[in-house]
């Protein structure tokens, strides 16, 4: 839920380029081939209509008991036959980085850090993000 959460506020890939190949129709929407679409996937993932007053706060909790389906409102890998082949490898990657951590330490946000995020190509903190570990008893 929680890596869920960071992914919905802070998605590393912001937007996401595609290109109408012939004519569709998508009800009353017609897009011509050739038609150069950005879907703002910062921008869904942000928006009060589809996720409520609190779209803007961490709010890991909205995940629970919940799917939201890859494709609908909740895209970080993208979705479809071009998604991203390696979203498995990197939750399973994040999922254990995360447990090793809380594991071993404990952590507080340092008072330097200012959030500042920025997209350059990916999404990213502009001055990095000072973390102060503290180990846990048993792990000294
Ligand atoms: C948090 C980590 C990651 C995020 C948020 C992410 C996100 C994405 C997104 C949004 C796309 C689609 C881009 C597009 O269609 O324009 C993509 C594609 C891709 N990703 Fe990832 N990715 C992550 C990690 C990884 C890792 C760890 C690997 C490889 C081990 C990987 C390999 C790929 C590849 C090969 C594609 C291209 C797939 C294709 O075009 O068919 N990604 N990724």
């Amino acid at each position: 839920m929680i890596i869920n959460e960071s992914l919905r506020l802070y998605p590393p890939a912001t937007l996401l380029p595609r290109m109408a190949l012939e004519d569709i129709k998508l009800s009353d929407l017609h897009i011509p081939k050739g038609l150069s679409i950005w879907i703002p996937v910062i921008a869904i993932h942000h928006s009060e209509e589809l996720w409520g007053k609190d779209a803007n706060e961490f709010k890991p909790e909205r995940f629970a008991g919940k799917s939201f389906a890859p494709g609908r409102h909740f895209m970080p890998f993208a979705a479809g036959p071009r998604n991203c082949v390696g979203q498995s490898f990197a939750l399973m990657e994040a999922k254990i980085i995360l447990a090793m951590f809380i594991s071993r330490f404990s952590f507080s946000i340092s008072k330097n850090y200012r959030h500042a995020p920025v997209s350059v190509l990916t999404l990213k903190p502009k001055h990095g993000v000072q973390i102060i570990l503290k180990p846990l008893p048993a792990s000294q």
